[in-house]
């Protein structure tokens, strides 16, 4: 379970100061998959990276499992898995060593981190990259060993930061089913996208998010019903206030 409670988080450039996130608050549930919906620039990248203590808030507070993110960094990592924007993958190693390095990092012993990547790589169909070098690797290829690499400690809660980024349909089909997997085994699933079809084919809870505010939180239903929209895109063009930016 993740609690946002009201963070903000400003950037000062050379022409002044950009208020990248403004107040945002939403939570996400166990079992359930919450999408964070906006187009670029909305302050969804920068949401997360605040959820996932790499970037301090400038105000407000986050939970995770009741744990504090700012007085518990350490435990909250623990819980975590998290797939970055920039996936960060290491070229010099293979699928499975890159995997091992953060099995390793979290403390777990060889046998363990065997189970967990026959497991992994079963579930996201890429056992046949396993023990071939990162280097040269594909964009869904990098993205399927660095989610692997996210989830190796089994964490509860689970960031993703556009998962299906360049990703072509038959993968991006595979990976909703193993994101729906997550969802089943109780886990609670944060991602974002600025894909419209993305968020409501997969998400029980999509929050909006335009110019850094919660602008609407929902099911896709909901978002619906409170738009007088019976089109999606039609529903999520009048909550964001404009067309731009929402398309890939
Ligand atoms: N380090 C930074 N310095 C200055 N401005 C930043 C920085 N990081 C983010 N921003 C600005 O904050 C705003 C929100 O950016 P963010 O990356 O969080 O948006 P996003 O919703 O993830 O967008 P996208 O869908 O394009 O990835 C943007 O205006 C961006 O330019």
């Amino acid at each position: 379970m993740i609690q946002v409670d009201n963070l903000h988080k400003q950037f000062k450039t050379k022409t002044g100061l950009v208020k990248a996130v403004d107040g945002v608050s939403f939570s996400a549930r166990d079992g359930e998959i919450t999408g964070l919906l906006g187009p670029n620039g909305a302050g969804k990248t920068t949401t997360m990276r605040m959820l996932y203590t790499l970037m301090t808030p400038d105000q407000g507070a986050v939970k995770v499992d009741g744990l504090d993110i700012a007085r518990e960094a350490e435990a909250v990592r623990r819980r975590l898995g998290v797939l970055p924007d920039a996936r960060g993958v290491y070229k010099r190693l293979t699928a499975r060593e890159n995997i091992a390095y953060f099995g390793r990092l979290h403390g777990l012993d060889d046998a363990l981190i065997k189970q967990r990547t026959d497991v992994l790589s079963r579930a996201l169909g890429m056992e046949d990259v396993l023990d071939r070098q990162a280097e040269g690797f594909s964009q869904g290829q990098r993205t399927k060993t660095a989610i692997a690499r996210a989830l190796v400690h089994d964490p509860k809660n689970v960031i993703l930061d556009e998962p299906t980024n360049g990703l072509d349909v038959m993968t991006t089909r595979a990976l909703r089913e193993f994101l729906r997997q997550l969802r089943a085994e109780g886990r609670c699933v944060i991602f974002s996208s600025h894909i419209m079809q993305e968020v409501a084919a997969l998400c029980d809870r999509i929050v909006v998010i335009a110019k850094g505010k919660v602008v609407a939180e929902g099911t896709a239903d909901e978002l619906r019903s409170k738009t007088a929209e019976d089109n999606l895109e039609d529903a999520f063009v009048k909550l964001i206030g404009s067309e731009e930016g929402l398309q890939a």
